[in-house]
């Protein structure tokens, strides 16, 4: 599936992260860390309970300032911007947080208008029009724009949120475990429909993620996060031959063995013409 991947550019990264440092008292959770973003890719990110993946892509988003070191998204650092200037490079990120967050009290197609009217300054009538569009765009039915979040199935849930974080049409897509909480169907659903929107789409994606599937199904690279830096990043083939012990144990232990067969049986099938 990754076969597909948008012509890359390699002299022209989303994100740089360069020495990067988070601590919080004395408790250190990233001690210069170094990770890039290339544009188009889906990177994986994964790493034991407590690593500071979720750390990391606070600190890049914008939403926890690092101790020490340089982010630079899409050429500028983040962290030497005006508020207003900020903002204005925070609007091509789009973000999906593990809980979904949509507001309870409206229903889908108000939900993603809030975005477009908050932000692209867009009238009501043409905000909820292409808030519609969204919805449809990540497969859901059209009667769906008109319920409210509590009426809907976690999946539906999950690619409301995506339609959501995809409102402003953003170069990078941030997503944290988007697949927790599916059942394996709903899972592959939600992974197929991710490649599917980047071919068209051409976003970069940092998919922080444990489930095994979506990291084959999905990633063009994987990055892991150990002893307070990356400690490997590139396709899941060579990762998952880096001699590491936390490394082995995820992908060689029984989870990552069947996902690992499950990707080499539907290759074949998946990279095919249709
Ligand atoms: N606001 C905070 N105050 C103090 N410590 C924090 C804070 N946020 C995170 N930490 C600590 O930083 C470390 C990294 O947390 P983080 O949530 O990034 O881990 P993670 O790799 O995403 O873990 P998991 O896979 O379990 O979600 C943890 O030890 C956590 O307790």
């Amino acid at each position: 599936m990754h076969s597909d991947v948008p012509k890359q550019d390699k002299d022209h990264s989303v994100i740089n992260v360069t020495g990067l440092v988070n601590r919080f008292g004395s408790h250190i959770v990233h001690d210069h860390l170094d990770l890039t973003l290339e544009r188009g890719e889906i990177l994986g990110v994964v790493g034991g309970s407590g690593t500071g993946k979720s750390v990391l892509l606070r600190s890049i988003v914008g939403l926890r300032r690092p101790n020490e070191g340089t982010i630079k998204v899409l050429g500028t650092a983040l962290h030497e911007l005006d508020e207003t200037e900020r903002s204005r490079i925070e609007r091509r990120f789009g973000v999906l947080f593990q809980q979904g967050a949509l507001f309870s009290s409206l229903n889908l197609q108000e939900n993603i208008a809030l975005a477009l009217i908050e932000h692209a300054k867009l009238p009501r009538e043409d905000a909820e029009h292409l808030a519609r569009v969204k919805l449809s765009l990540v497969g859901l039915p059209p009667e769906a724009a008109l319920q409210f979040p509590e009426s809907l199935s976690g999946g539906m849930i999950k690619r409301a949120a995506l339609a959501r974080a995809l409102a402003l049409d953003p170069d990078i897509l941030f997503l944290d475990e988007p697949t927790a909480g599916l059942d394996p169907i709903g899972a592959a659903s939600f992974d197929q429909l991710l490649v599917t929107l980047r071919n068209a789409l051409g976003f970069s994606v940092f998919l922080v993620t444990h489930d095994l599937d979506t990291l084959y199904a999905v990633c063009d690279r994987v990055a892991v996060l150990s002893q307070k830096r990356v400690l490997v990043v590139d396709t899941i083939d060579k990762v998952a031959q880096t001699d590491d012990e936390w490394v082995q144990d995820y992908f060689h232990g029984p989870r990552g063995r069947a996902a690992q067969h499950a990707h080499t049986a539907s290759s074949p099938t998946t990279d095919s013409p249709e």
